[in-house]
């Protein structure tokens, strides 16, 4: 029999105040898929991720994550999200520890945390090369290490699915290198990923399959553009010379 997909979108439609920001969406990943959602400022990727956490509700269409209808879901170990522009910080004086062994928590039986447990919170520090900061407080960390403690939080309960809306934003260049590294090593473990981008950059290589929202709508589901500058995405709205030198891009629709 064949798997079923890990995410499932069918038709979706939702609201945000009074404006339709998600008009009739399909997206499927597969097992072991690195999906990149693409599209402009607005175009409905952070709603269309939510969505299928179940941050969003939808005024029409399906989803289901792992062959179960969403409002059925119950499994949320078995995915890690990483939301966008967040800080584990926000004022509370947590270490980077505290901030990971939070992401286990839906693993943890009974409120204990196991020797399991807290070696899946250590390995997850050591993925994102934050080992040495284990014990410091998250608000004495740039913001590149801000998002690594993020995503150490989303693996530690060793999701199946990994949902990372924007990861690469505002991180620095050794971070953002650490965290293809990371990335890279959970593809290999065979994670199904989907991530949000403007730009594919660095994770380029990983990327099965693009997805990109105009409006709302999907408009193009397929191989990833090639890094011949944002013009060649479907959907870009005009067409302008640009020079030869121009450096390549793959992302696109700012
Ligand atoms: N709580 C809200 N109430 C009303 N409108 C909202 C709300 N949240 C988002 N929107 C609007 O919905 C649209 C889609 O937003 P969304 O964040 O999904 O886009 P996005 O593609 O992720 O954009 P970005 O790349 O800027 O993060 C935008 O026009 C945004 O202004």
């Amino acid at each position: 029999m064949a798997m079923e997909p890990v995410i499932s979108v069918r038709g979706a439609h939702a609201t945000l105040g009074s404006r339709p920001v998600l008009r009739g969406i399909d997206l499927t990943v597969q097992h072991g898929e690195v999906v990149a959602l693409l599209g402009a400022n607005g175009s409905g990727k952070s709603t269309a991720v939510r969505s299928v956490i179940g941050q969003v509700p939808l005024t029409d269409g399906e989803i289901a994550l792992f062959g179960t209808e969403l409002r059925r879901f119950r499994d949320w170990a078995r995915i890690g999200y990483v939301p966008q522009r967040t800080t584990a910080a926000s004022g509370v004086p947590a270490t980077v520890r505290e901030v990971v062994s939070a992401g286990r928590l839906s693993r943890t039986r009974l409120g204990r945390q196991t020797r399991a447990d807290r070696a899946a919170v250590e390995r997850a520090i050591g993925l994102v090369g934050l080992a040495d900061r284990a014990k410091d407080s998250v608000n004495a960390l740039s913001g590149g290490q801000h998002q690594r403690v993020l995503i150490a939080r989303a693996l530690a309960s060793e999701p199946e699915l990994l949902i990372m809306d924007e990861p690469m934003a505002g991180v620095d260049l050794v971070s953002q290198e650490i965290l293809a590294g990371t990335l890279r090593e959970q593809v290999a473990a065979g994670t199904t990923v989907l991530l949000v981008m403007h730009e594919l950059g660095a994770l380029e290589p990983l990327i099965d399959r693009a997805v990109v929202l105009r409006e709302g709508c999907v408009v193009h589901d397929g191989p990833p553009p090639k890094a011949v500058g944002q013009h060649a995405l479907p959907g870009h709205d005009h067409v302008h010379p640009h020079a030869a030198d121009e450096p390549l891009r793959t992302g696109l629709l700012t």
